[in-house]
């Protein structure tokens, strides 16, 4: 199966918080850089050309959810900025996946470059089964929504999921085999307990079969950023068991 190197979530604020990281994480395997809404909605396009000049794959992670036409338009101008993978929440429903899809495309070819792979949200990572049923009031369990919504995402053409790395099996028994899974809610064996409710170390999402994990504070916030990625990188792709 196809296994991605880590995706680090550079969720900063400034420019050149994002930039030191980007600077620091300069190494071999080289991670994927995921640039996420506070840093995008704070300073545009010029951060995501910072992370390509650098030689770095971004996952412009955006979440759209909105009408199909909207959906549609920004897609497009997502497509123009030559990315590696975007996202869009599953519970806008399959047309609105298929206008996103079509409009991501649309926009790559504009530009001449490959179209990103368009990866839907299934259920956040910080939602548990007590939010699933008593705020949004959903019957179903959160494994068979995430179920749900994973084969909704691959009839309409997407690339894969995101989800927590509990739920890989679940959604493997439904989808092809090309279908992928990609994990946040990554937290090594003695991290602090924050808002992510579904989460995982990183030898287990390995074990559960997660195509590529994203991770943020635990490599952003740790005090040497380059030894976390490289300590996580290695428990993932199994050079090295996790101690
Ligand atoms: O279900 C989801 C979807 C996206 N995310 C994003 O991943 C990172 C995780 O960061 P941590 O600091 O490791 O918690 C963050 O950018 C989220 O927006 C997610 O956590 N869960």
């Amino acid at each position: 199966m196809k296994r991605f190197v880590p995706m680090v979530a550079i969720d900063v604020a400034t420019k050149q918080e994002a930039i030191a990281l980007f600077d620091k994480l300069m190494v071999d395997p080289q991670p994927i850089v995921k640039i996420g809404m506070e840093l995008y909605y704070g300073l545009g396009q010029v951060i995501v050309c910072e992370a390509k000049k650098r030689g770095f794959k971004v996952f412009l992670d955006l979440k759209l959810y909105d009408i199909p036409n909207t959906v549609h338009r920004a897609m497009a101008a997502i497509g123009r900025l030559g990315i590696d993978f975007t996202t869009i929440h599953a519970a806008g429903g399959s047309e609105m996946m298929i206008a996103g899809l079509a409009g991501l495309e649309e926009g790559a070819k504009e530009v001449g470059v490959a179209p990103a792979k368009l990866l839907a949200i299934t259920q956040l990572t910080s939602i548990d089964e007590q939010i699933l049923h008593e705020q949004q009031h959903v019957d179903l369990s959160l494994i068979e929504s995430v179920q749900n919504y994973a084969q909704l995402a691959e009839r309409v053409g997407l690339a894969g999921v995101v989800c927590s790395a509990h739920e890989i099996k679940a959604i493997r028994k439904v989808t092809g085999d090309d279908f992928l899974c990609v994990t946040p809610g990554i937290r090594p064996v003695h991290a602090l307990k924050d808002d992510q409710k579904r989460v995982v170390t990183p030898v287990q999402a390995r074990i559960d079969g997660s195509n590529a994990i994203v991770v943020g504070r635990p490599i952003t916030q740790s005090v040497d950023p380059v030894a976390a990625y490289q300590k996580i990188q290695k428990a993932f792709l199994n050079e090295e068991e996790e101690k």
